[in-house]
C-alpha cells in the first residue's frame, strides 16, 4: 500500500479513502499559511490562485495512521512509511543563507526520523524572475541556497535529487513541501532530450538547480515541473502553442518506454497515463489554447488544475507537471 494524491475543494476538511489516512495538504488559494487542519494534518497554503475558481487542495493520504507536528517554520507528518513536511520563509532580501538554513532544517528531519529518501519537492517561489535587494534573480538566489543544503543532506553527488518543481507564486516570500520514504527506494530519472537540471551551464546562476526530471516510487512515477526546455536552452520564446507542444512532448518522452528502457527501467507509459496534473500559464490570456493543447495531448477525462504564476525563466510561458499512478491508485 503505497502513498496517494487527490485533488479535493477547498472548503471542506481533507479526506481519506476508506482504510486510509490523511498525510497532509498542499492548498492552492490566494494567501500563505502553514497550519494544522482540525483533524490534525498540516496544510500549506499557497498564494497561487487568482480567485475562488482557481482554488484546490492537494491531498496525500498514507495507510499508516500518521504522527502530526508544527514547529516554527516547519510542519510535518509521517506514517512510519512515508514523510511530509513543509516550510514557509517569509520574503527577504537575500535567500540563499536562509533557504539553506530552513533546507538543511528539513534535511535534518528527514535524516532524524529515519526517511532515507526524498523522492519528490515543490519549492514556490514568489517574485521568482524578480530581483532580490542585491539585483540577483530570485530563483537563482533561492536555487544556490537549496544548492548548498543538498551539499550537507548526502554530500556533493546529484544521485539522490528528486523530481522538483520550482514555480512561481502570486506573492512574495518562499515555501516548499516534501515527500519522502522510509523503505521503498525510489528512482530517479532524467530525460534524454533535456540537459539534467545539475549539469545546466552557468550561463542560467552560479548553481545549477538540485532535482531530477522524473522519480518513481513503488509503481507511480512522479514527473517534475517540465517545461520548453530543449538541451538547456529555451525554445520558441514568445509563442504559447509551439511551447506547449514541447511541454508535452518533453513529458511524453520522458515516461516513454524508450526514454526509461535506456535507462535500465522495464517500463513505459503515455501522455494519457498523467493524473494529478498543473499546468503553470505565465499570462492568464493564454490558459484557453493551453487548456485547448493539454485536452488534446491528455484527454478530456481527467482532471487538470490551471494556475497563473511566473515560470523559472523570463522566457517561459508555460510548465506542466503530473503522476502516473501506481496502479492501485483508482483515479
Ligand atoms: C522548468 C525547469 O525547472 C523548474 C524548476 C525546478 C526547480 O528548481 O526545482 C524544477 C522543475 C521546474 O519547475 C527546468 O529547468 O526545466
Amino acid at each position: 500500500m503505497s502513498i496517494r494524491a487527490h485533488f479535493a475543494p477547498i472548503r471542506e476538511i481533507p479526506k481519506a479513502e476508506q482504510g486510509r489516512h490523511v498525510l497532509a495538504s498542499v492548498t492552492f488559494t490566494t494567501t500563505a499559511s502553514l497550519t494544522l487542519t482540525e483533524h490534525g494534518s498540516p496544510d500549506l497554503a499557497i498564494p497561487m490562485a487568482d480567485g475562488p475558481a482557481q482554488e484546490f487542495r492537494e491531498v496525500w493520504t498514507v495507510p499508516g495512521r500518521p504522527r502530526w507536528a508544527i514547529r516554527d517554520d516547519l510542519a510535518y507528518a509521517h506514517d512510519g512509511q512515508y514523510l511530509f513536511i513543509a516550510g514557509l520563509l517569509p520574503e527577504q532580501d537575500v535567500y540563499t543563507p536562509p533557504v539553506r538554513k530552513l533546507y538543511e532544517k528539513a534535511f535534518a528531519l528527514v535524516n532524524h526520523l529515519g526517511y532515507a529518501h526524498i523522492f519528490r519537492m515543490w519549492n514556490f517561489v514568489g517574485d521568482i524572475v524578480g530581483a532580490n535587494a542585491e539585483g540577483m534573480e530570485v530563483y537563482q538566489d533561492f536555487v544556490q541556497g537549496r544548492a548548498q543544503a543538498f551539499e550537507t543532506y548526502k554530500g556533493r553527488g546529484t544521485a539522490h535529487m528528486p523530481a522538483a518543481t520550482g514555480i512561481g507564486t502570486r506573492d512574495r516570500g518562499i515555501a516548499f513541501s516534501l515527500l519522502a520514504s522510509h523503505q521503498d527506494v525510489p528512482r530517479h530519472v532524467e530525460n534524454l532530450k533535456q540537459t539534467p537540471a545539475y549539469h545546466y551551464p552557468k550561463e542560467y546562476g552560479p548553481k545549477p538547480p538540485s532535482f531530477a526530471r522524473a522519480t518513481i516510487l513503488g509503481d507511480a512515477l512522479y514527473v517534475s515541473g517540465t517545461a520548453s526546455i530543449l538541451g538547456h536552452a529555451t525554445v520558441h520564446q514568445g509563442d504559447v502553442e509551439s511551447q506547449t507542444r514541447v511541454v508535452l512532448d518533453n513529458i511524453a518522452h520522458l515516461v516513454s518506454r524508450e526514454n526509461l528502457t535506456a535507462q535500465g527501467i522495464d517500463d513505459g507509459h503515455e501522455l494519457k497515463d498523467l493524473r494529478l496534473i498543473k499546468v503553470y500559464v505565465r499570462h492568464a490570456s493564454d490558459i484557453p489554447a493551453v487548456r485547448a493543447a493539454c485536452e488534446e495531448a491528455c484527454g478530456t477525462g481527467v482532471e487538470v488544475k490551471y494556475l497563473n504564476v511566473a515560470v523559472c525563466r523570463d522566457d517561459l510561458l508555460v510548465e506542466i507537471e503530473g503522476i502516473v499512478p501506481g496502479r492501485e491508485w483508482a483515479l
